[in-house]
């Protein structure tokens, strides 16, 4: 069946159906990862974007039990060239393909993704729509309808309804109080492999709910600007000295509690393969990044902040992009890629570490 691929600037593709038939909106981005699309398709981050595979073959491993970031697919659109017809893995529990249509996610298949990418960076983000039934002007017409994902507030629509708890491996050494704006499943496993245990909040949670060691800020979806409850929550816990620890969606919430603003990037950061330096130690990690939007803070040695001195901690060495700060007078740190690595290099992993330096400090 074919199936129609249009861009809210009027280019257009045509491919074949891929998983779900139906209609699919949001905001194009592409991912250059050439490994980890279950990781990719579940990580809540991808809430409201139509993901645009650059990895010329996916599939080819099928889908398993183990590599869900999260509970369900978010992505709202998958674009790929060439799927797997047959997946091979010894993991492999299903192919790809039959778990979008279970799903329900409509993708699209046969499309010159390197095309489609390069008009991406070219023209940046911008609204797309996937269709097996519409005509191209009818599909045009919807994408022109669509929010943009700038002042797009998507946290409520992925937090935890209730609380939960992932136990510590081993002997227990700390309590952090992990704020769900849209968590991947790794970033407690992590913690849990050194002896803490996460509680995991609803986005809506206040300062009394928290009762830890430690505050973690979750990765998430959407405009960082919007999520104002995250910005008040996080500013009450650096007035109490909290210790606190952030990645992507919570390196912009902290950014914005010290007074820094964020702005959209022209067509993001997605991928498993960029280069950051800590500006700290002078080392180059490579490093998974997801963020469509960026902090914009002054790269002085010292920033000067309600809560103290400032520095940007990381810079993406790609496009000098603030990829982290951190706090000189107060317990807090975040970054904006993904020390959590999944999909991803681990070279970031010791910042897990120097989370847990920082509680026991
Ligand atoms: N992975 C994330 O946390 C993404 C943060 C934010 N939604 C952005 O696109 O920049």
């Amino acid at each position: 069946m074919t199936a129609l691929l249009v861009l809210e600037d009027g280019r257009t593709f045509e491919g074949e159906a891929y998983g779900a038939v139906g209609e699919a909106f949001g905001e194009a981005v592409f991912n250059t990862g050439m490994t980890g699309y279950q990781e990719t398709l579940t990580d809540p981050s991808y809430h409201r974007q139509v993901v645009v595979m650059t990895a010329p073959h996916i599939g080819n491993t099928g889908v398993n039990d183990e590599d869900d970031e999260s509970g369900q697919i978010w992505v709202a659109g998958y674009v790929v060239r060439d799927p797997a017809r047959s997946p091979s893995n010894w993991r492999s529990t299903g192919g790809l393909a039959d778990r979008l249509k279970k799903e329900g996610i409509v993708g699209i298949s046969g499309i010159d993704t390197r095309a489609l990418t390069r008009h991406l960076r070219e023209r940046g983000a911008m609204r797309v729509g996937i269709s097996t039934t519409l005509s191209r002007d009818d599909l045009l017409a919807t994408v022109l309808e669509q929010p943009a994902m700038e002042g797009s507030d998507l946290v409520g629509e992925v937090t935890t309804k209730e609380p939960y708890t992932v136990a510590a491996e081993g002997e227990h050494r700390f309590t952090v109080a992990a704020i769900d704006l849209g968590i991947k499943r790794n970033t407690p496993r992590r913690l849990a492999a050194r002896g803490v245990t996460t509680q995991v909040l609803p986005a809506t949670a206040t300062i009394d709910d928290i009762s830890a060691d430690a505050v973690f800020l979750s990765n998430g979806p959407g405009d960082p600007a919007t999520a104002d409850h995250a910005v008040e929550l996080t500013k009450q816990v650096l007035d109490r000295g909290i210790p606190l620890f952030g990645i992507c969606f919570g390196n912009q919430i902290l950014g914005r509690a010290l007074g820094f603003g964020t702005y959209k990037l022209k067509y993001g950061h997605h991928g498993i393969n960029s280069p950051v330096l800590d500006r700290v130690t002078g080392k180059v990690e490579v490093t998974a990044h997801n963020h469509g939007f960026a902090v914009d803070a002054p790269r002085d040695r010292r920033s000067e902040t309600p809560y103290g001195g400032v520095e940007v901690s990381h810079v993406c060495l790609n496009d000098d992009v603030v990829e982290g700060v951190r706090c000189l007078d107060a317990r807090a740190f975040s970054v904006q890629y993904h020390p959590e690595a999944a999909a991803g290099p681990h070279d970031a992993d010791y910042l897990f570490n120097r989370f847990v330096e920082v509680i026991g400090a």
